[in-house]
This record gives structure tokens, C-alpha cells and sequence, in this order.
């Protein structure tokens, strides 16, 4: 993935990443750790996954999974109870997460300010909600939380 000419009817040049790449340093399954709320992550995708559950036996669980693969099935099984406000703050978390690993990994801050004003679209197939889904026309929710982080980066610079 990088940069690619999705739309090209609007000559609209885009930043693409999928979020599970655990080679793109951007994505939240990416192994880049830091400390937040007092613990130590191992990846975004841990804190994100973590974060749906007040249960701090599970959360702690998650937090020591070896990989961010396995750190999501544990997040996604519906046997633990999640947040009420999940819906609503999931996004905030996924922002928090991927600030505090940029401010952590200056060179992953610098990779995210070299996509300077471009577009960013997490392109994935099946999902509406994070990335684009199969016809571009998702919500692009991760997407959205890099640029937001971009953009408070580039107030910082
Ligand atoms: N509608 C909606 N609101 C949210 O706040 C969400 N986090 C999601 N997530 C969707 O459910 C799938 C699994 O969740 P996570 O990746 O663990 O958030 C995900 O692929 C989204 O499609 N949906």
C-alpha cells in the first residue's frame, strides 16, 4: 500500500493503508509499544481492544497477547462484557492509541506528517465502519483518526 489514484474521475491522489498491515508502522496492528492509562501496550490494536471492557482481569488479558491478531479476536469474542459507551468512544480510544504511539515513535510522527495533505483511506473490503469497504463508500473511521492525529502533530511541529 502508499499512495495510490483511487478516485481517478476526481484526480484525487490518496495515502492508503489496511490497519491489520503489521509491516505498515501506521497501522494499529503494527508492534510499536507505549505507556498509556498507566500500562504498558504492545500495539494500538492491544489498547483499542483492551479498552472496550471495564473487566481489568480481561483487559490485562488482551494487553498480554503476543500479537495485535490475537489481541483483536480476544477483543472481538463476545464473551466478556463490553463498555455501555463503546459506540461512542471507540474512536477517541483508536485517536489516543495512535497519538501516544506517535509521540512515543518520533519517526512513525515524521511518516505521518511526510503524507502532508493528502487524503489517507484504510482500504478494506469487508469493512464499512474503519475503512472504505469494497466500494469506497465506507466511513473510513481509521483514515480519519490519522489525519486527526496529523493534524494535531503538525500544530506541535
Ligand atoms: N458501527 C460501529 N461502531 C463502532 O464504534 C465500531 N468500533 C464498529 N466496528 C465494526 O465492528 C467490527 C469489529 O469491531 P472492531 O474492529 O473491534 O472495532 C469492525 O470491523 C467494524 O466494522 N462499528
Amino acid at each position: 500500500m502508499g499512495i495510490a489514484m483511487l478516485f481517478e474521475h476526481k484526480n484525487e491522489e490518496l495515502f492508503t493503508l489496511n490497519r491489520a498491515d503489521t509491516e505498515q508502522p501506521l497501522s494499529s496492528y503494527a508492534m510499536f509499544s507505549f505507556e498509556l492509562d498507566g500500562a504498558h501496550w504492545p500495539s494500538v490494536e492491544h489498547y483499542y481492544q483492551a479498552m472496550k471492557f471495564e473487566d481489568e482481569a480481561h483487559r490485562n488479558k488482551i494487553r498480554e497477547c503476543a500479537s495485535a491478531a490475537e489481541a483483536a479476536k480476544l477483543g472481538k469474542s463476545r464473551r466478556a462484557k463490553r463498555r455501555k459507551d463503546w459506540k461512542k468512544t471507540s474512536t477517541v480510544v483508536m485517536t489516543r492509541g495512535t497519538y501516544i504511539k506517535c509521540k512515543t515513535h518520533p519517526e512513525i510522527a515524521e511518516q505521518l506528517l511526510s503524507t502532508g495533505e493528502l487524503r489517507i483511506a484504510e482500504l478494506s473490503g469487508y469493512d464499512y465502519f474503519w475503512g472504505s469497504g469494497r466500494d469506497m463508500r465506507g466511513k473510513n473511521n481509521f483514515g480519519k483518526v490519522l489525519m486527526a492525529v496529523r493534524d494535531k502533530l503538525k500544530t506541535e511541529a
